[in-house]
């Protein structure tokens, strides 16, 4: 049993074939543009994908509801949660457009007709969304102002912001004044490398 399969049993045939082509599609691109460093892309299913999906052993998004990634990169955590919840809507925005070139082939590549995906800076943005998630993008402090306005009025049950963030949480939590909740992924997945991964989710 894979890695995946261990902590996502249910996945169907359809969606363990994305992951395979999404892992062969980021190598391809990651060759081309930078991603990931070099030797994590050796390691993208343990280094990303799955700490991408560690945000759904924390939040399930309800189906129709609508989920923005910034800052995304080359998809993460985007593209992976758009493959394990497919009735939920993703969009994908990063300020470098290459990037965002990668994740709109990728996502046609795999068949992802939940995922759109647009050059943009996080400050920008217009449309409202019920959920926000990201990855390693900039500090709390820096990072919440820019999508405190990205939430629709009347947002869906736990709505709020789901970040994978390494650092010294506590200190940037104060620093931000956010009233905000540490989840450790080691709490889901067993493995020692998963001891430094946390999500920080700060509710709307
Ligand atoms: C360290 S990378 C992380 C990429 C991806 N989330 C991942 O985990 O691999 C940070 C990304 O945030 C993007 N970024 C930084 N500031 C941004 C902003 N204000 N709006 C949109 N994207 C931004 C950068 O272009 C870069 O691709």
């Amino acid at each position: 049993m894979n890695l995946l399969t261990k902590y996502f049993p249910t996945l169907t045939p359809q969606q363990l074939k994305q992951f395979a082509e999404f892992e062969k599609e980021f190598k391809a691109w990651n060759t081309q543009i930078n991603l990931v460093s070099r030797t994590d892309a050796d390691n993208l299913m343990e280094r990303h994908i799955l700490h991408s999906l560690g945000i759904a052993k924390v939040v399930q998004f309800p189906a129709g509801s609508a989920v923005l990634d910034v800052g995304t990169g080359g998809g993460l955590p985007g593209l992976p949660l758009a493959i394990l919840f497919p009735e939920v809507k993703f969009h994908l925005v990063d300020s470098i457009g290459k990037k965002i070139k990668a994740v709109q082939f990728m996502a046609g590549v795999l068949g992802l007709g939940n995922v759109t995906a647009t050059q943009t800076r996080a400050e920008q943005v217009t449309e409202k969304f019920d959920f926000v998630v990201s990855r390693a993008v900039a500090r709390l402090a820096a990072f919440h102002p820019w999508i405190m306005h990205s939430y629709k009025k009347h947002p869906a049950r736990g709505a709020g912001l789901y970040y994978l963030k390494g650092g010294d949480l506590g200190e940037e939590i104060a620093e931000s004044g956010l009233v905000a909740q540490v989840v450790d992924l080691k709490d889901f997945y067993e493995e020692e490398f998963f001891d430094t991964k946390k999500v920080v989710v700060v509710p709307v």
